[in-house]
């Protein structure tokens, strides 16, 4: 019998922004690029969290990379352990308040302000469904 070594998936640990505007009405989502992890799907701005950086100062540092604007992180909506095909993420997710700028495609191909009830038209990675529903419960 052969001992096949099955290499541990990657683990992640991922701040991620539902950014509200200032009337606390709409949200701000993002389309991923085109080529690499989950082309052309929407989500919510955010990426890995750094060493030594804690997760408020991740979203921050995210959004103003990925968007070019300002937001003020607030309270904490859920944490959400998932894995894909290759990779075990934990998604922290806080509520953010736009501070200035005009959003901006940077990092991203497509960005709109929408609607809680607008996110079903989209088309979300699996593990944004649960922020979908967290966001249901608690307005
Ligand atoms: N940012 C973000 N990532 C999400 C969401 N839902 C979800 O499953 N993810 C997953 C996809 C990715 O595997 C991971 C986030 O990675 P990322 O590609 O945004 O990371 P990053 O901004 O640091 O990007 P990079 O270093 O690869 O350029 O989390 C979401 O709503 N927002
Ligand atoms: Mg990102």
């Amino acid at each position: 019998m052969t001992n096949v070594a099955i290499p541990p998936k990657k683990y992640r640990r991922i701040g991620v922004g539902v950014v509200w505007d200032r009337d606390r009405q709409r949200i701000l989502i993002d389309r991923r690029l085109p080529e690499g992890e989950l082309a052309g799907y929407w989500e919510f701005p955010g990426g890995k969290i750094e060493p030594d950086e804690d997760v408020a100062a991740c979203i921050k540092r995210e959004v103003q990379e990925e968007l070019a604007i300002e937001v003020e992180v607030g309270d904490h909506l859920i944490t959400i352990d998932h894995e894909y095909e290759t990779l075990k993420v934990s998604l922290i997710v806080h509520h953010c308040r736009h501070i200035s700028g005009e959003p901006q495609a940077i990092a991203c191909s497509e960005i709109l302000w929408v609607t809680v009830d607008d996110l079903d038209s989209y088309q979300l990675p699996a593990a944004n469904y649960q922020i979908v529903q967290a966001l249901r419960n608690k307005i």
